[in-house]
């Protein structure tokens, strides 16, 4: 093993040169890790962020030219060479704590705060988005019940023994639930029946064969951690006091301040890159937020959204945003008050005690969950269980998603208003995002139906299931071979091992690897996509070429238009040209003042919500991920390009109180991606988990998935884009010719729109997949 002592120029080029980075760490860097460790970046190894300095792993060299670190301590922000340092020895809880814990968890949850939020208004709205069905919104509740006491036992556990901080966030008290009256919320793992199955499940579970991780990625397991939780009491009490321990800047005057609204078009993407974003967004991730036993949502603001509930009227989960008296918007309407309600949680599997986790309700891998659904209820709900289909509406000779009358997918009494139904319950949420999930859909029967012709004698099941895994598969490539490298650009491709290959199978997979969505992907890196969501869709002209405009909030929850002939050419057509906004500090009032407005004067603040909810999910500052990363800290805001740099001084006292949003937005992109340094990393970490801890990923040969493509097979399935599936997919009345690169603007030199039947544009040969 060669090591070399200098390597902090080649460092410097990689990290953001505003930074004016140096390494955190000096050790020689070596060409190979030892055997059985792997050289990965620095934020996929995050526990050894906190060690002596004799700990620090080795550094290594990454494919792309950046180097890394042979990484010992594996990729969760806790090891077990952590647990030497632990102080405290208990390994049984006191009955005294837990009588105090229960009852403590029977005044909250049935003495205060027990107002339901009214229909109609928008933030009714809001809790449509953690609707998934009413089955599963019951289950939500108890699971998060079970949780809630179990965080409230740590609580009063930690009062009790006096526990140090660090030792909750680190997961280092080593103290069950088992043997007491909570035993029962535990849930011992099961082994899978068959880990050797040929098609992945539904719910996610038995991905990973080994028995302790069977549960891993599954739907309602929860999300995991890059870094330990910023929680006031390291176990659930939101972050709120800024580091010289001030009350920290409201998160509507933080979104007022600094998000204002701009049109910013993006040089290069088109409007087809965000929608795609939160359809998958989708697929990955989908929290829940507390309700009440009846199902309905928490209000946590007094009539007419004039104040703050006073906190002895509360809700427990109530944290609800306040709104200044000389807000520009708000105040004209009175409103000094927006209600936000607090996640659920999810038990602890393990039946440990320790902070709370976030329950995430869809399965964590990408693997289709918003087309077929998160549980083999909700698949079977979808399936015509005929020639390998999935159910359809048939609109006067077209197939649309099926219908539904499901109150909480779409919030109308009106029994005749359109609603669509498909594997995830927040379709209807944009009009836009409804045209990704027909593509989809309508992708799988037209595969179904093709396989039903090459091989006649198929059963329903096995079309089915092999159109699933096409699907899946084409999903999974496109994301990684079109969208991706779109997003975080060529290197983090490189440096994080994501670039599909052009040739074989892929070996990456790690049994090690928990796929699980982090904390900072879903509460903050992800969320992105905000900012590239433009206020208004330029839809084209029919014959009277006069172009229609649509505000936004007029088509959230308000799927209709779609019904009209030519309504989802024209939204394909709109996305395609309309350029994307740009990933940065400005939002669209059309999710800043407008979110889910309704018949209203005024909506919510999307932007607001996002940093409330970093604060809620326990997210550290942006300071302490840019050391994760290998960064260092910022001591100043003068650290900053000037313009930064006074933005961030207006809202926050110091460095270590920015939230992670809004410092990752506020970065400039990095080199041909869409988004900064920071927020590039953890969505790279993302997809890498996505990937190396998926068995069923498309890519993996038959030792590793029991479900591997042929050679043959996998070819095919690598000439698939997204302009194949719009082409194949759309109704082609107003839209004859797409742009090869789907999601780069149609008015680029040499993207100009191509008809469907040129070579630009290939077709998988079917064929093999003869039975
Ligand atoms: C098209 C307009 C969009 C609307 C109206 C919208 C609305 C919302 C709302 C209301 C939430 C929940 C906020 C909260 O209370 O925490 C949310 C969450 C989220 N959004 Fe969006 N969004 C849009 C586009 C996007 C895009 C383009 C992306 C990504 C590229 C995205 C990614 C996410 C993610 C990751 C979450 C967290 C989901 C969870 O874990 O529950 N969204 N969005
Ligand atoms: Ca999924």
């Amino acid at each position: 093993m060669q090591c070399e002592e200098n390597f902090v120029e080649s460092y410097q080029k990689y990290f953001n040169a505003n930074l004016k980075n140096l390494p955190t760490m000096m050790t020689a860097k070596c060409d190979a890790c030892p055997e059985g460790i792997s050289c990965v970046p620095q934020i996929q190894c995050p526990a050894h962020v906190r060690m002596e300095e004799h700990a620090k792993p080795q550094v290594c060299d990454l494919p792309g030219g950046n180097f890394g670190f042979c990484c010992f301590t594996g990729q969760n922000h806790t090891d077990l060479n952590s647990k030497k340092f632990r102080v405290h020895g208990f390994s049984f809880l006191p009955p005294s704590v837990i009588e105090e814990a229960h009852i403590r968890f029977e005044n909250l949850m049935h003495k205060t705060g027990l107002i339901p939020v009214t229909p109609g208004q928008p933030e009714f709205a809001h809790n449509m988005v953690f609707h998934s069905s009413q089955h599963e919104d019951l289950q939500n509740f108890q699971l998060s019940n079970m949780a809630m006491e179990q965080i409230i036992t740590t609580q009063v556990f930690k009062e009790k023994e006096h526990i140090p901080l660090d030792d909750i966030i680190t997961n280092n008290i080593d103290v069950d639930f088992m043997q007491t009256p909570l035993e029962q919320l535990c849930h011992p793992t099961r082994p899978c029946l068959n880990p050797r199955a040929k098609y992945r499940s539904f719910d996610g579970n038995c991905n990973n064969v080994l028995p302790h991780r069977s549960h891993w990625g599954a739907a309602g397991q929860p999300m995991e951690r890059l870094l330990p939780p910023a929680y006031e009491d390291g176990i659930w009490t939101p972050r709120i006091h800024a580091k010289d321990g001030s009350l920290l800047t409201g998160a509507r005057e933080i979104s007022r301040i600094l998000l204002g609204d701009a049109d910013r078009p993006h040089p290069v993407y088109n409007l087809f890159l965000m929608q795609f974003g939160q359809f998958i967004a989708h697929d990955v991730t989908q929290s829940a937020t507390v309700r009440l036993e009846s199902g309905q949502s928490v209000q946590c603001c007094t009539e007419n959204n004039a104040d703050v509930l006073p906190p002895h009227q509360r809700h427990f989960a109530c944290m609800p945003i306040p709104v200044e008296m000389n807000d520009e918007f708000y105040a004209h309407f009175g409103i000094r008050c927006m209600n936000f309600v607090r996640l659920s949680l999810a038990p602890n599997t393990d039946c440990r005690a320790g902070y709370g986790k976030q329950r995430s309700k869809v399965t964590h891998f990408l693997d289709g969950s918003a087309i077929y659904g998160s549980s083999v209820e909700t698949a079977r709900e979808l399936r015509l269980f005929r020639g390998g289909k999935l159910r359809m509406f048939n609109d006067f000779g077209r197939d649309m998603l099926p219908l539904t009358t499901d109150k909480g997918a779409c919030g109308n009494d009106d029994p005749s208003a359109t609603c669509f139904k498909s594997g995830d319950g927040r379709t209807n949420q944009i009009i836009s995002l409804i045209a990704l999930h027909l593509i989809f859909a309508r992708e799988h029967n037209r595969i179904a139906e093709i396989l039903s012709q090459i091989n006649p004698h198929a059963s329903d099941e096995t079309l089915y299931q092999e159109a699933r895994r096409i699907v899946v598969a084409e999903l999974q490539h496109i994301t990684y071979n079109e969208y991706l490298p779109a997003v975080i650009g060529p290197m983090q491709m490189k440096r994080f091992r994501l670039v599909p290959q052009h040739h074989g199978y892929s070996s990456d997979y790690n049994n090690e690897i928990n796929p699980a969505i982090t904390n900072a992907f879903s509460g903050a890196a992800f969320r992105m996509g905000h900012s590239s969501v433009a206020g208004k869709f330029h839809m084209p002209g029919g014959p009277s070429h006069v172009e229609e405009i649509i505000n936004i909030p007029d088509v959230m929850f308000n799927p209709s238009r779609m019904r009209m002939r030519t309504f989802f050419d024209d939204m394909l057509v709109t996305m395609l040209h309309q350029p994307m906004q740009q990933v940065d500090s400005a939002i669209t009032h059309g999710l800043s003042r407008f979110l889910f407005r309704g018949n209203n004067p005024f909506g919510l603040d999307l932007a607001a919500f996002n940093i409330q909810r970093g604060r809620d999910q326990g997210l550290r500052s942006y300071n302490d991920y840019l050391e994760v990363m290998g960064n260092r800290r910022i001591h100043s805001f003068n650290q900053l390009p000037p313009e930064i740099g006074r933005k961030l001084s207006q809202v926050y006292h110091h460095p270590d109180d920015v939230d992670l949003w809004i410092g990752g937005l506020l970065e400039k992109p990095i080199e041909g991606g869409i988004v900064g340094a920071t927020l590039a990393e953890i969505i790279a970490d993302q997809f890498s988990r996505f990937k190396v801890g998926d068995r069923y990923f498309y890519e993996y040969n038959r030792k590793i998935n029991p479900g591997a493509f042929t050679m043959d097979q996998l070819h095919e399935i690598r000439k698939v884009t997204m302009a194949r599936l719009i082409c194949d997919n759309a109704d082609h009345m107003t839209l004859q010719a797409v742009p090869p690169a789907a999601f780069r603007r149609a008015d680029l030199e040499r993207n100009s729109p191509i008809r469907c039947d040129r070579p630009e544009i290939p077709v998988m040969n079917m064929e093999a997949w003869r039975f």
